[in-house]
């Protein structure tokens, strides 16, 4: 056992952690859910013959995510996952709901398209909503996860209550979610232990990161040391804003520090440059707005809508976000990122003397 994992737990007798890849699902938001099964099926291929254990496939914003608001998915995500599950030897594939946007019934239905990890996500104080969804989930057979996402916005203390809230609804690893990459350091570790302390032996505790600030491998090791068993990655950070913990990077750290994750370091690489490389739009960059979208706190999906609703209106897609992060404005919120632009740019008119 490694120093790092002296005071952790491992996730089982062989893994120190567990790793999910979210590169099908964060990724959808960075490829504006223009996911084809041909995608779906090299990328499971890939990162199955690496060795990563656990793989999301969903839109970006959950099972039902599909919309006009949100976007609409080139390919259904059921026939993704259907595809994914097909696909994987290994793997399981896992699937996210947010309570309100995907209902039971998409539940079900991902179920009996070969998904096997149900992975519901609300905002960090509203864990209640995702009662009646566990229950089900759990009825079902399923494995389940927990997101309390914007976990930035809440001190430890009230967090490990909404945790408490989650695993007594029948949820098995409730997770740190860190959506707007805007916690650094001992910020995830305290919360991290925080939840280990609640939760004790009755639920499992992740972390989700994102790389706004430049510091997801670092945060999610931090995460670690802390006690989370369960991590997300997304091969080449391919996810919302300025992208998640890169995978890759995650197994070779992990490996230097003797943390157990299953993952071949030199197969995952080759999947992020030969695989996943090709089918991203670009490559997620931590550039001025996705760097403000970490410092203000915001909401890492909201770039894309950011960038188009600022070359829309003329104005300026970091101000926009940092007013989003005054606001604390959450996932559904998207559309007052249009009264946002509309305002600066009255402001702007105003100042020009228009
Ligand atoms: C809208 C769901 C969101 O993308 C979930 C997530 O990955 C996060 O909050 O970081
Ligand atoms: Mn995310």
């Amino acid at each position: 056992m490694s120093d790092l994992m002296a005071h952790a737990r491992p996730f089982s007798d062989t893994l120190d952690i567990r790793i999910t890849d979210s590169s099908l699902r964060d990724g959808s938001h960075h490829k504006r859910h223009q996911f084809t099964e041909q995608d779906v099926r090299e990328i499971v291929g890939a990162l199955d013959g690496a060795g990563v254990p656990v793989i999301e496939v969903t839109h970006g914003d959950g099972l039902g995510g599909s919309s006009f608001n949100y976007g609409f998915s080139k390919t259904p995500e059921q026939q993704l996952i259907k595809a994914a599950a097909e696909t994987a030897k290994n793997a399981k594939i896992a699937f996210l709901m947010l309570p309100g946007l995907g209902v039971k019934d998409d539940i079900i239905a991902a179920r009996d398209n070969g998904g096997q990890i149900c992975r519901i996500a609300t905002h960090c104080t509203e864990a209640d909503v995702s009662i009646q969804h566990f229950g089900l989930a759990r009825e079902l057979g399923l494995e389940t996860v927990g997101f309390l996402m914007m976990g930035h916005s809440q001190p430890p203390e009230v967090l490990a209550k909404q945790a408490r809230i989650m695993a007594d609804a029948g949820c098995q690893c409730v997770y740190v979610v860190d959506s707007a990459g805007a916690m650094v350091l001992e910020q995830v570790s305290d919360r991290v232990s925080a939840l280990v302390a609640e939760l004790g032996n009755d639920a499992q505790v992740g972390f989700h990161g994102h790389e706004n600030l430049d510091i997801a491998v670092a945060n999610s090791v931090l995460a670690i040391r802390a006690g989370a068993q369960q991590v997300d990655g997304s091969v080449r950070r391919f996810g919302a804003g300025a992208g998640n913990t890169p995978t890759e990077a995650l197994v070779g750290v992990c490996d230097k520090l003797g943390v157990k994750t299953g993952v071949d370091f030199l197969k995952i690489v080759d999947a992020a440059q030969d695989v996943v490389r090709p089918v991203m739009p670009s490559e997620c960059l931590v550039d001025r707005p996705a760097m403000m979208m970490g410092y203000a706190g915001c909401y890492s999906s909201f770039l894309k809508h950011a960038e188009g609703h600022a070359e829309k209106y003329g104005v300026s897609a970091a101000d926009i976000l940092i007013e989003a992060g005054n606001r604390k404005l959450v996932g559904g919120q998207e559309d007052q990122l249009i009264d946002i632009a509309l305002e600066l740019k009255k402001k702007q008119d105003a100042n020009a003397g228009v």
